[in-house]
């Protein structure tokens, strides 16, 4: 690993970190428009991150990112300035931080609201034994929505806790931030820094000779100003026993320094730093427009994305159906934002509190109103339970959609969303819808609204789209209602069963092979008729899935030829191995861990219309 560069911006002075904090923001934009990546959350803490490691050790202290998409000057700060080129490639730097990669990055992340807790955690791990270190969480005003956060929050002052939490402030989660805590956040003013004023008071008095005799009256004063600057955000956290910094312009290095050294010293129980920050510091057009370039993607895609798919049809059907979507701060992934354009009312953005979400939704469908909740696949993951307590259980009709079902590429395992299939298949009385084409997956939102729902309804579908017109989709909406549909015959024998879009993403591939080929549009209910007709004695069976093999939908089909006594002749399982997938392009990491194209090629055969 090549020698830190943290040591060195310790001995420079602040035109000479000027320079540098420019050089990093151009070196983080070069990289992220070739390699793709988080651009707007990271030029907004190069200041932060320059101070922080002037006046705190990155090895001896304990720093933990939340959900570390702004890590990257950390990165490049602690060894890892030439790596950074291969930032998200395969093999390369990690876009999130990551124990494997680095010494430096005391916790890995990727999904949000997680560093508070992760703070404690060591702290009470290195209490056990008697050591002494700083701790500190960064976490921004988005991540700050997390139910985890208020969770952790809460037992600080009971657990005798002295992390130390550095809150950055851009008013700005990926879109503008939502709910109280961030109104109150927001409000707060830079020139309310209370410390600032009373330091400044302080210093008058002590220069003063008469200072020490009217110390008292003074002192009135003081208490009088606290009251005009004290600030909501500061009572809410004295409140709640943490000592409030602040606030601080995050992107003025000498004040940084000199609240960061507050925080250093402070010595009597948990701390909050609040910073004033803005997204995209330094690039005009990112500050100008931060939520398009908080993640830059530089494939130039002329595809329609699954998720424009999702916010246009919802767009043309809001009219005649009456309903409201959910949205855990991702209008804009999801392509709600689209649906919001009309239809404001019936968009909801609860922030990031997916468990909230999902058992919100359950109530409105009590209440009457058809709910639909909007969620990648792998941030359903943390509202498991209130799938099965407050959703399943109860069979509250509610439609969830699962974007980024499946691998989604560059930002690696902490998002691929490879487990929903086997988290989902256990639950009693639901249904897992997997659409095989964008007009499949307009066609369940149509029927499902048209015919409502019995049960509790998922629908995946993956990152990715296809070179096709809404206005077609919309023109060719028509209700559906086959579980499975036979793409092609061909073989008797060798009986191929894909699931969900793979059926699209690799056409080319089923039409190769000498198969019959069965796409499945639902992996619960399954389709029995096609499983008595095409699996028989003597068939080889293969079955490819953008999920986890374990608990996948080939379980069904084991289970299936296991309690109807079928001889097959063999059985392959694709799909992802009991491993974490690494970061990549889609295209890579499915040939290489999901498809394996050449595989099926060779155990299958092609076609004599191919030969
Ligand atoms: C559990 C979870 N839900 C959603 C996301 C998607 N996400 C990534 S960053 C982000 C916004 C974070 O905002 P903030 O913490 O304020 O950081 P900023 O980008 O503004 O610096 C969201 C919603 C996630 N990473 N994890
Ligand atoms: C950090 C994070 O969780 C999101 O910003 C995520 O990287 C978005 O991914 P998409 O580009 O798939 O919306
Ligand atoms: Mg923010």
């Amino acid at each position: 690993m090549e020698n830190p560069l943290y040591h060195k911006i310790r001995e420079m002075d602040y035109e000479e970190l000027e320079s540098l904090a420019n050089k990093i923001r151009n070196y983080i934009y070069e990289t992220v428009t070739k390699n793709t990546g988080h651009l707007a959350s990271n030029l907004g803490v190069v200041e932060l991150t320059l101070a922080l490691y002037r006046i705190f050790d990155p090895k001896e202290d304990i720093v933990i990112w939340d959900t570390s998409h702004q890590a990257y000057i950390h990165k490049l700060l602690t060894g890892r300035w030439e790596a950074f080129k291969t930032l998200r490639q395969k093999n390369g730097i990690s876009g999130f931080t990551n124990i494997f990669e680095s010494e430096y990055d005391y916790f890995g992340a990727g999904h949000a609201g997680t560093s508070i807790s992760a703070a404690l955690g060591y702290e009470i791990g290195f209490k056990n034994q008697n050591i002494d270190k700083n701790i500190i969480a960064i976490i921004g005003d988005g991540a700050f929505t997390s139910g985890m956060v208020l969770e952790s929050l809460n037992q600080l002052k009971s657990l005798h806790s002295k992390i130390k939490i550095i809150l950055v402030n851009n008013e700005m989660s990926i879109s503008e931030n939502v709910g109280a805590i961030a109104k109150i956040l927001n409000k707060v003013r830079l020139s309310n820094d209370y410390y600032a004023i009373k330091e400044k008071i302080k210093d008058t008095l002590e220069s003063s000779e008469v200072g020490q005799d009217i110390e008292h009256t003074l002192k009135k004063i003081r208490d009088g100003i606290k009251h005009t600057v004290y600030n909501e955000a500061m009572s809410i956290f004295e409140g709640m026993g943490i000592k409030y910094y602040g606030p601080v312009d995050g992107h003025d290095i000498k004040s940084l320094e000199k609240y960061l050294r507050f925080i250093k010293n402070y010595d009597d129980g948990p701390c909050i730093l609040h910073l004033k920050t803005i997204k995209g510091k330094g690039m005009d057009f990112a500050e100008e427009n931060p939520t398009k370039y908080h993640g830059v993607s530089n494939k130039k895609s002329e595809k329609l994305s699954y998720s424009k798919v999702v916010g246009n049809v919802l767009k043309e059907l809001g009219e005649k159906y009456n309903f409201v979507s959910f949205t855990a701060a991702m209008e804009e992934g999801t392509g709600l934002n689209i649906l919001k354009s009309r239809y404001p009312e019936k968009v909801i953005d609860m922030g990031i509190t997916e468990p909230s979400i999902v058992t919100a939704a359950g109530a409105t469908r009590l209440a009457g109103t058809f709910a639909i909740v909007d969620i990648y696949s792998s941030f359903m993951q943390r509202a498991f339970d209130s799938i099965i307590h407050d959703i399943a259980l109860q069979k509250i009709p509610v439609l969830y959609l699962l974007d980024r079902a499946g691998i989604v590429g560059e930002d690696g395992p902490t998002h691929h969303g490879v487990f929903d299939i086997s988290y989902l298949r256990l639950v009693p009385d639901i249904e897992i819808l997997t659409p095989l084409n964008a007009q499949d997956l307009a066609n369940m939102l149509y029927t499902v609204l048209e015919n409502d729902l019995e049960k509790p309804t998922f629908i995946r579908f993956p990152r990715g789209g296809e070179y096709i017109d809404i206005k077609d989709i919309i023109n060719n909406l028509e209700l559906v209602d086959e579980k499975w549909k036979v793409i092609k015959e061909e073989s008797k024998e060798n009986i191929v069963f894909v699931v969900g879009q793979l059926i699209e993403e690799y056409k080319e591939l089923w039409d190769e092979l000498n198969a019959t080929i069965i796409g499945v549009r639902s992996v619960k209910p399954i389709d029995e008729g096609i499983l008595k007709e095409y699996i028989k004695d003597n068939t080889n069976i293969f079955i490819v899935e953008e999920n986890a093999i374990k608990g996948g939908f080939n379980e069904e089909i084991k289970t299936y030829i296991i309690k109807n006594k079928i001889n097959i002749d063999s059985l392959v399982e694709l799909g992802a191995n009991d491993e974490f997938i690494p970061q990549g392009t889609r295209k890579e990491l499915l040939d290489e861990y999901i498809v394996k194209p050449e595989y099926l090629r060779e155990k299958i055969g092609i076609t004599h219309k191919t030969k």
